[in-house]
């Protein structure tokens, strides 16, 4: 198989939202926020073709999404169609069903910028995804800390699971007439509260080692840690593991785990709690949990929300759907592009002439 590694930004970074409190990108180096100035400033800290080998290196090609050969990719295509293209087909299972939307948030509803500060979302997919929770029980599934995803969304209608699912919240019952058809209780779950004192203390000791590492960066999102590696050159991205396993390896296995996504290594709480469990307390919240009538559609990019997919191809309900140009290893059954393609995914089920499936829930 042919690769050339494509983990280029696909938009140009706009200014952050209100609200947001955490420390601006780069915590560190001033006025330069370009990522490749921020790279050449320390190329020379790493040994040359440290690189080569490396157990991060191997992390950055998992996770990172690559061009295929036309063959490789039409295979890829066959096994994981485009949402859009076989729409009938992915929604044909639908109807009569109640459609239950489920909606990762960076690199599904906003491109993957350089500064995740920036990761603005359109106004026109705020206004797909308000027509979409018109209809169907809608909630946001994000790595981010709920209050930033909020932040990004800022539409109160929804379900919001920040943190990998570790903190959960449902929309006022007067905003939410899904919640009021069928859940009896507000929704709301907070799994790993113990382990916020951890994680501050974790926080505090990798932002301090981090300043050494021009263009690394560590965000906070109240149950885990994001490190970001996009802004750091090459030759340093095992510098970048070396010190999180250094910090890491003070604590207990049973205490935290380091999982990585798109050019970001996570740090969470040793819980078997994920994108997939909230998938399933939330389906449980609104009253859905069990019953054949239901149909889950869960989109996503990375490789947390994999434990999403999972969970709907175990169930034998719904549809996972993969948002990447390029071919990867997942469990979800349709693919879309881009945040482009998911905008007019969620804008067609809502077509008031179409044949879709809100005629049917
Ligand atoms: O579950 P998600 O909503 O997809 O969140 C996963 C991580 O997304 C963010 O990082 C990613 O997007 C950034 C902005 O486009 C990009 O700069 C970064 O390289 C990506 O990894 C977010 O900043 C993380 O905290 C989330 O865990």
């Amino acid at each position: 198989m042919t690769f050339s590694t494509d983990e280029a930004v696909t938009a140009v970074a706009a200014p952050a939202p209100a609200g947001l409190h955490f420390t601006p990108f780069p915590p560190t180096k001033g006025a330069a926020r370009d990522c490749k100035k921020l790279a050449a400033m320390h190329v020379d800290r790493a040994a040359p073709g440290s690189i080569v080998g490396g157990s991060l290196f191997e992390t950055m090609k998992a996770s990172s999404p690559r061009r295929a050969a036309d063959a490789e990719h039409g295979d890829w295509m066959e096994k994981h169609p485009s949402a859009l293209t076989r729409f009938e087909a992915a929604l044909g299972a639908a109807k009569g069903k109640q459609i239950v939307m489920f909606l990762d948030y960076d690199g599904t509803l906003s491109p993957i910028v350089e500064d995740p500060d920036r990761a603005v979302m359109s106004e026109e997919m705020r206004d797909a995804v308000r027509r979409v929770a018109e209809h169907f029980p809608t909630a946001i599934v994000s790595g981010r800390c709920r209050d930033k995803v909020f932040n990004f969304v800022k539409l109160t209608e929804l379900y919001y699971a920040g943190s990998h699912g570790m903190d959960i919240e449902g929309p006022a019952k007067q905003s939410n007439k899904h919640a009021q058809a069928n859940a009896e209780e507000a929704v709301h779950y907070q799994a790993g509260s113990e382990f916020l004192p951890v994680i501050e203390e974790v926080y505090r000791t990798l932002t301090a080692r981090m300043e050494a590492i021009a263009g690394a960066r560590v965000e906070h999102n109240k149950y885990c840690l994001s490190v970001h590696f996009r802004c750091v050159a090459e030759e340093e991205w095992n510098a970048v593991e070396e010190e999180v396993r250094s910090v890491l390896k003070e604590y207990p296995d049973d205490v935290l785990k380091l999982t990585h996504g798109r050019k970001v290594l996570e740090i969470r709480p040793s819980i078997k709690w994920d994108k997939g469990k909230a998938l399933e307390f939330l389906l449980e919240s609104l009253g859905y949990a069990g019953r054949s009538d239901v149909f889950p559609i869960y989109i996503g990019d990375d490789r947390t929300d994999e434990d999403a997919f999972k969970v709907l191809r175990g169930m034998g309900q719904g549809i996972g759907i993969l948002v990447s140009k390029f071919p990867k290893e997942t469990a979800a059954s349709y693919s879309l592009r881009d945040p482009v393609e998911v905008k007019e995914f969620l804008g067609k089920m809502v077509e008031p002439n179409g044949d879709g499936p809100v005629k049917a829930a």
